[in-house]
């Protein structure tokens, strides 16, 4: 077997494996990465919502990634629900330390349900700590505009919160349109690399069944990366994975359901 790229998440449980660590692990699997995890917090949640959060110190997060990088080693990582401004910067440091440059950064605040996942006093320390450490962020509307400080109604508005985030560090952002419902049936994420902007168009699918929708797409874009894809290729295999798991979704729970890791890979003919 050729060589297989390793990819590592730094993020929180999802107990309904729908969101978190759980739909990172799948989506890496489904990519044909080897996929390993540092668990930031643990969650109790199903598609009904959050109901606690228990965070692990900040040596637990940094002791895990240690653990990994000094001896499998690791091709590309994403950092997802980090809650604290001290796991940020155990996290932060240790990026520094092992000098990894193909980093996914994810700033989970909020999950769908509203219970929060980013104490709002380490919103500072996201930007002034892994923002610079970053090669691609993923915010949503929501995380964007409180990265940015905008509040974002049009797409000149999401061009120029994209401008203010990257000037934090991150060398290229995706601002994922999910949340915006003023576009009819599309959806657009809009990609900066630092100089061009390249707006991606989807079909916006009518289901509830959306949890865990930017952990999968965050997964799968550092999957690309690992990969050796150009951003733009890897940003659009990403959209291709999100948008095949939200419109096979399995409809599981009494919620807003997971979306469908197993369909990407169905609707590339390959069996296993
Ligand atoms: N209803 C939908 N139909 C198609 N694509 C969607 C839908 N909702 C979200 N997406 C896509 O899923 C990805 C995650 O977007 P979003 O929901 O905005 O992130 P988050 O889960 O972080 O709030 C983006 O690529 C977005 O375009
Ligand atoms: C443990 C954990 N991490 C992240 C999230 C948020 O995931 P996201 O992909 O943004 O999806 P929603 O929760 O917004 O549906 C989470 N819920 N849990």
């Amino acid at each position: 077997m050729s060589r297989i790229s390793k990819v590592l998440t730094v993020a929180g449980s999802d107990s309904g494996g729908g969101a978190g660590i759980q739909a990172d692990l799948k989506t890496f699997q489904e990519l044909d990465v080897y996929g390993m995890s540092a668990i930031t917090a643990v969650t109790v949640q199903n598609t009904l919502g959050v109901t606690n959060v228990y965070p692990l110190p900040p040596e637990a997060a940094a002791e895990q990634i240690e653990a990994v990088g000094s001896d499998l080693g690791v091709d590309a990582l994403k950092t997802g629900m980090l809650f604290s401004a001290e796991i940020i910067e155990a996290v932060a440091a240790q990026i520094r330390a092992f000098g990894w440059t193909q980093v996914v950064v994810d700033p989970v605040m909020v999950a769908k349900g509203g219970a929060s996942l980013l104490q709002p006093e380490a919103v500072r320390a996201l930007r002034e700590q892994l923002l610079p450490l970053a090669f691609i962020v993923t915010p949503n509307l929501p995380e964007a505009e409180v990265l940015s400080g905008l509040s974002i109604r049009t797409m000149e508005d999401r061009r120029e919160a994209a401008k203010r985030i990257c000037a934090y560090g991150s060398r290229q952002i995706v601002i994922k349109g999910g949340h915006d419902t003023e576009n009819g049936d599309r959806v657009v994420d809009l990609y900066y690399d630092g100089s061009t902007f390249t707006e991606l168009v989807g079909r916006r699918i009518p289901t509830p069944h959306t949890h865990g929708t930017g952990c999968t797409f965050s997964a799968a874009l550092t999957a690309g990366l690992a990969k050796g894809l150009p951003a733009l290729d890897a940003v659009r295999t990403a959209r291709a994975f999100i948008q095949a798991a939200i419109e096979h979704g399995l409809e599981l729970g009494h919620g807003h359901g997971p979306t469908n890791h197993f369909a990407y890979r169905r609707l590339q003919g390959v069996s296993r």
